[in-house]
């Protein structure tokens, strides 16, 4: 058996090897790293097996191996030892003093970055992942965990096919440098660290991540919420953006078409698809840690999805920011089964 549509950058037989990123150090809210594990266990790997895919999944990559590469003492010093402090708890074993300091020693704000460091050494990982799997003539599924491992897995996709496009589908245009965030999130700034905006050149990320991706390479699809300096920086850089109010005036099957004439005008380019679940309603999916009202609906969320799958050109696929730590279990199972039928439907899923 294979997959409905023909996958043409992808070898035979088509494989999707899942990349389980159980990861929530982009942003604030915790359990964004429950759900790689929640979409597995939701059957994810028997329905991708059913749609005739060969699928590879061993486990979730395991980030706390990671070691922090700290920032040069002299300049985190005052950082580091004011965290010791206020962390340790007063009658901790010495054991329990030593794990406290380890965990909490070396990830200071870099800027207004939050856990940079970590951050960093994850995407770095998940892009050696992403990038290996791709080299394989495989499809890299990642499953986050929050959207900063876009940095991890775009990066990864390029590494194999340099001409590939990115379509990222959001309520958000997670396109905030180190220096326009006002939230410090890194799951609002992947993008200007992948296309090398001014302000991204800064360690740790330099170390590893170096700009892969132009502007006229990227489309957005279902924006509603965008941050006053990224609206700039969208206009500046020329960045071709769908928002919701495109979305209505055209109707999604026009939304699409247009995005890919622009990124893909021949249909001949490999294709990375990074889809943000809270892009789609929160009536459609609520687990979500920055919901935005007005989002599309199940029906339009799952179009792009099919609509990409039919052009066999996607490579890589991206299913971020699903938190079954949000809201009562209705809402959580609700969310998870999103999570798996959009997959399904990027990998060829059709509704006859
Ligand atoms: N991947 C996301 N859900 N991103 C939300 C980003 C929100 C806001 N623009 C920020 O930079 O903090
Ligand atoms: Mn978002
Ligand atoms: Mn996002």
């Amino acid at each position: 058996m294979s997959p409905g549509y023909e996958f043409k950058f992808l070898s035979k037989p088509a494989t999707v090897a899942i990349v389980g990123c159980p990861f929530s150090g982009g942003q604030g809210k915790a359990g964004v790293d429950l759900a790689p594990n929640a979409l597995v266990s939701a059957g994810l790997i028997d329905q991708l097996f059913n749609l005739g895919w060969e699928v590879h999944y061993e486990s979730e990559l395991h980030f706390s191996e990671i070691p922090y590469n700290p920032a040069p003492p002299h300049v985190l010093g005052a950082a580091i030892h004011e965290q010791v402090e206020v962390n340790v708890p007063v009658n901790s074993s010495p054991q329990a003093k030593k794990a406290t300091m380890i965990q909490k020693l070396p990830d200071p704000d870099i800027g207004k970055m939050k856990k940079p460091r970590l951050v960093s050494a994850v995407c770095e990982k998940v892009s050696k992942e992403v990038g290996e799997i791709a080299g394989k003539g495989w499809l890299p599924l990642t499953l986050g965990g929050d959207h900063s491992l876009a940095m991890g897995t775009v990066s990864g996709t390029k590494s194999k096919y340099p001409d590939a496009c990115l379509i990222w589908i959001d309520a958000h245009a997670d396109i905030n440098t180190p220096e326009t965030t006002d939230s410090g999130n890194l799951h609002g700034c992947p993008v200007s660290f992948l296309l090398g905006l001014t302000g991204t050149a800064v360690e740790p990320f330099s170390t590893w991540l170096k700009p892969c991706l132009k502007p006229s390479e990227l489309v957005y699809i279902g924006l509603r919420d965008i941050d006053a300096p990224e609206r700039a920086i969208l206009r500046e850089n020329g960045i071709k953006a769908f928002s919701m109010h495109e979305v209505d005036k055209y109707g999604i099957g026009k939304v699409v078409e247009m995005a890919l004439d622009h990124v893909n005008p021949k249909r001949d380019k490999p294709v990375h698809l990074s889809f943000d679940v809270d892009a789609l309603d929160p009536d459609v999916a609520p687990s979500t840690g920055t919901p935005v009202r007005g989002g599309l609906t199940f029906r339009e969320g799952h179009y792009i999805t099919e609509a990409i799958a039919e052009t066999g050109l996607l490579v890589s696929l991206d299913i971020m920011e699903v938190n079954p730590s949000l809201l009562d279990s209705s809402a959580v199972s609700q969310t998870i089964a999103v999570g798996c039928s959009l997959t399904r439907a990027a990998l060829g899923e059709t509704l006859l």
